[in-house]
């Protein structure tokens, strides 16, 4: 299966290294989500890349050959710059852009009138793009990633400024290209649209990669975590061996046990006392992973 594989990149502007050694690997047939704050390097290492910026070391791979520019013509790359023209008529750009791309007119035509139904813009299919809606001429850009059965997506920030439906429309086709067996890569910032979505992670901060993996290995990379909350007030669990408290509320604990022997006396103790109302496991947003991660 295709495979992006980035190792090592690095660009500077200047002094400041934008991406700073960066390696990760974008697999076939899963969605790769990828997640930083505002100036951690997403776009400069998508554009380097899609061989749009020159790296100043490091390299690109796709699957066991270096990139070129025949495998980047066949990805579907959405720039975080939108690059619409204002004054043409939604079908015709983009039937003129699946053209630019080699598609033949009346392919282009019949693939950017199924996007345009199911992102429900068949109706403005010979309105100006200037005067669609924010939020619909993104919906005209992510066509003309997608219409072109690519070979590999990469997208920067296709979420933002969609409307719910929208994004489940959005989800729904990159999971259909990524069902396809190829690597799709997507930068967010909507933590908890990319937990939902996203079978793999690269976290990004200050330019350099600060994890990787599934949502459940990272997940995995913290404390155990569990809640325990009584009829009455929970600050006896300070004393109990074994035990590690994060916090007390009231008659909720947050606590951390050395291990399953401890968890357990934990329990039994708060049972003895009388009224258990809850006990489980917390597992961490990833908005708290990513907290963490980043900091
Ligand atoms: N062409 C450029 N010239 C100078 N500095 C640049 C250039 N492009 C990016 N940078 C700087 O490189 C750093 C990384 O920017 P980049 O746009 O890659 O981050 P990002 O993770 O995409 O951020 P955001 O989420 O805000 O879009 C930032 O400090 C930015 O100001």
């Amino acid at each position: 299966m295709a495979q992006i594989e980035v190792i090592g990149l690095t660009r500077s502007f200047g002094e400041l290294r934008a991406v700073d050694d960066v390696s990760f690997t974008v697999p076939g047939g899963i969605l790769t989500g990828f997640v930083g704050g505002n100036g951690a390097g997403k776009t400069t290492t998508m554009r380097l890349i899609m061989g749009l910026l020159a790296a100043h070391g490091g390299e690109v791979r796709w699957g066991d050959e270096p990139m070129t520019t025949q495998v980047r013509r066949r990805i579907g790359y959405m720039p975080e710059e939108r690059g619409l023209y204002p004054k043409q008529k939604v079908l015709d750009q983009l039937v003129y852009l699946g053209e630019l791309s080699g598609m033949t007119a009346a392919d282009a035509k019949a693939s950017v009138l199924e996007h345009l139904d199911r992102f429900g813009l068949r109706e403005r299919a010979s309105e100006r793009v200037e005067k669609l809606s924010l939020g619909n001429q993104q919906r005209v850009q992510i066509i003309a990633a997608l219409m072109t059965t690519p070979d590999a997506l990469i997208l920067d920030e296709p979420f933002s400024g969609l409307d719910p439906s929208a994004v489940d429309s959005m989800a729904d086709l990159l999971r259909e290209h990524a069902s396809r067996g190829i690597p799709v890569l997507f930068s967010s910032h909507q933590l908890d649209l990319v937990e939902r979505l996203c079978d793999r992670l690269v976290v990004l901060a200050h330019g350099r990669v600060v994890a990787t993996g599934t949502v459940e290995e990272l997940r995995g990379r913290g404390p155990e975590l569990y809640r325990l909350t009584l009829g009455g007030d929970a600050g006896w669990v300070r004393d109990v061996d074994g035990i590690h408290v994060h916090d007390v509320d009231g008659s909720t604990a947050l606590v951390e046990p050395d291990d399953d022997s401890a968890r357990q006396a934990l329990l039994r103790a708060a049972l003895e006392r009388g009224d258990v109302v809850d006990f489980a496991r917390q597992v961490p947003a990833l908005s708290d992973i990513y907290r963490e991660v980043t900091a």
